[in-house]
């Protein structure tokens, strides 16, 4: 369960019995004939799939290469959070679980989590900083319409750092019949590799979908937004070792990384452990862990997934780091280049295009991970526009 020097399982010893169970059976569930069928089939008439590729005519010239955007907003939820959560749903089921407890910051999550627990007719609870609960107040009620219980985290900074130590605690209280959906590549082995593999579908309909349009499975570039790296995770999944293909990794700046007030983890962070696994974050000097800030929720997290420490420590990946106001500003752009409102957290990936190098003969593919629906106060707020 390592990538690289990062990943691991550094668990309480009061979790040791479902991380095993998890682990034990994970890869066999996964495997088995009747786990697929019952994956493939909810993707394809209950989320979706597959999203389109979509060429983005005005923004390609805009820009000088040839963008296509991968269209997880248009997944059921309105963003890629659900791949994960219905891939856990039936391996939930398949360990006899009641219960379902999850985190999240964005609400994108704790919706994906509390729509495949009302299909499946599962309890839920999600833990959600109070802070969060503020900003992105439209997902909370989606939840609670959708039968979850929302249970504000009012510790440390009340945003998803706090909902993760919550879901953490409230699963160490009840072992044997939760089973907690975590909503990103983070957290103890195997999770970082299961969600990654669930999120992998994303990279291998892009490959069938670039076969058809360019003629070869492999793009020049992939683009996509890193808080704790799943939506990433998924669509460099397929090109981790094809070399020709760079890999964008974009994290949040916040109000710059020299602000004090960011979330760019791979320029302030350093190894530690952070929700049980070994990665890098942002921390203190003696090891506290140092509040986070993005203008976007989903972004606004202190570490990131091993995978991601790991490409970056490998230099395998590319890492830039944009800021709140550049991430409004490519929100917008979008919004008018091409008809689609992104999520803030996806915006950031879209201003990478000013940050980095490219040919005009590249073929670029930019995962646009949410819709701006759940964002649309935040955009109002800020209102330059
Ligand atoms: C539309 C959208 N795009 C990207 C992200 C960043 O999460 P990753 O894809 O796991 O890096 C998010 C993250 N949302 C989570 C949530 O909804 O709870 C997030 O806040 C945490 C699970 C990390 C998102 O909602």
């Amino acid at each position: 369960g390592f990538y690289g020097q990062f990943g691991g399982a550094y668990i309480p010893e009061m979790l040791y019995p479902n991380i095993e169970e998890l682990r034990e059976n994970y890869e066999s569930i996964m495997a088995s004939g009747d786990f697929r069928e019952e994956f493939d089939r909810l993707l394809r008439d209950y989320v979706g799939r597959p999203t389109p590729l979509y060429f983005a005519n005005r923004l390609s010239e805009k820009y000088g290469a040839k963008i296509y955007l991968k269209r997880e907003d248009l997944c059921h939820t309105g963003a890629h959070k659900i791949n994960n959560t219905v891939g856990q749903i039936i391996l939930a089921r398949k360990l006899n679980k009641k219960r379902i407890i999850a985190e999240t910051g964005a609400g994108q999550h704790g919706v994906a989590t509390a729509t495949v627990c009302a299909l499946m007719g599962m309890e839920c609870t999600v833990y959600m900083g109070a802070v969060d609960m503020e900003r992105q107040k439209p997902n909370v009620e989606r939840m609670r319409i959708l039968g979850a219980n929302v249970v504000p985290a009012n510790s440390g900074s009340k945003t998803l750092k706090d909902a993760t130590n919550e879901a953490m605690r409230q699963w160490i209280n009840n072992p044997v019949d939760t089973h907690y959906i975590i909503g990103s590549v983070v957290g103890p082995h195997p999770y970082p590799e299961m969600v990654a593999r669930f999120q992998s579908v994303i990279s291998a309909e892009m490959k069938v979908q670039l076969m058809e349009k360019e003629g070869r499975e492999n793009p020049d570039l992939v683009i996509a937004c890193v808080g704790g790296g799943s939506n990433a995770a998924g669509a460099f999944y397929h090109y981790y070792n094809q070399a020709d293909v760079r890999l964008i990794a974009v994290e949040a700046a916040g109000l710059g990384v020299l602000s004090g007030k960011s979330a760019a983890t791979t320029v302030l962070g350093k190894p530690g452990i952070l929700h049980g696994s070994r990665t890098l974050l942002m921390q203190t000097a003696d090891g506290q862990v140092v509040e986070p800030h993005s203008i976007s929720a989903g972004l606004d997290y202190p570490g990131i997934g091993p995978v991601h420490a790991h490409l970056f420590d490998s230099g395998r990946g590319e890492f830039v780091a944009v800021e709140d106001e550049h991430a409004m500003q490519a929100g917008i752009e979008l919004s008018r280049l091409e008809g689609i409102i992104p999520a803030i957290e996806s915006a950031h990936a879209f201003h990478a295009l000013k940050q980095i190098k490219y040919r005009s003969s590249d073929v670029i593919v930019i995962n646009l991970s949410g819709r701006g629906d759940k964002d649309l106060e935040t955009y109002i707020k800020w209102g330059n526009y």
